[in-house]
């Protein structure tokens, strides 16, 4: 059973025609778009997308959906991924790299729709560390500044390259695990106060709805 298929295809049955859709990243949203993509073909809908990244641009490309930006458009529903979401919807992003334009897009929003299968769903954030996207010449301050803080700061490396991973803005990811989050809106904004620091990955205080595939079907939050 495709859990993360479950989720992004049940989330595509929400999109309306007419409406602006801003399109998550991830191996879930990927399933969301497809879907939306074959409503497209199917239904004759006419959406527009805000991508939050390259990869997300690509795939809506593939599918037909036409893409356009914030500055034009704003957006009536927004569906994205996360990596851990814990009882009052707040999120951990940014597995992906992507979570700053993925913030940006998901919080202007007027709606927005989490999707995930059922292992991203925890009791409290944390176990997966909180990716910072930093400024590459302050990669050490925010370094220190994170461990400081208490955490454990590693800078992501590539999987398919050498050395640091580079995300869609130019800049590098650090992975900061902090041994407790005990509370992901004073986290989330201290952080972002560090400076060199672009945007982190916790996501507080704008999902309105969650979509969980799980083994035994749907479950929202
Ligand atoms: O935040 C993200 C990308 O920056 C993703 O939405 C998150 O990592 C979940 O990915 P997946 O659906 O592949 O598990």
């Amino acid at each position: 059973m495709n859990l993360k298929l479950n989720a992004g295809y049940a989330a595509a049955e929400l999109v309306k025609d007419g409406q602006v859709l801003g399109l998550g990243t991830g191996s879930t949203t990927h399933y969301f778009i497809e879907k939306v993509g074959q409503r497209v073909k199917e239904e004759e809908l006419e959406l527009f997308g805000i991508p939050t990244s390259y990869q997300s641009f690509l795939l809506a490309k593939k599918w037909n959906i036409p893409c356009t930006t914030l500055n034009e458009y704003s957006i009536d529903l927004a569906v994205d991924g996360a990596d851990e979401v814990d009882p009052q919807k707040n999120l951990v992003k940014g597995g992906g790299a992507a979570h700053t334009l993925e913030k940006i897009v998901d919080y202007s929003a007027k709606e927005l729709v989490i999707i995930a299968d059922e292992s991203k769903e925890v009791e409290k954030l944390g176990a997966f560390p909180v990716p910072v996207e930093v400024i590459k010449e302050a990669t050490q301050p925010v370094i220190s500044a994170l461990t400081d803080m208490g955490a454990e700061p590693v800078i992501r490396m590539g999987v398919q390259k050498d050395g640091p991973v580079i995300t869609d803005n130019g800049n590098f990811i650090i992975d900061a695990k902090f041994p407790t989050i005990d509370s992901p809106v004073d986290m989330e904004i201290e952080l972002n106060t560090i400076p060199g620091v672009v945007e982190n990955g916790i996501f507080t205080e704008m999902v309105d709805k969650v979509i969980f595939g799980t083994k035994n079907g749907l479950k929202e939050l």
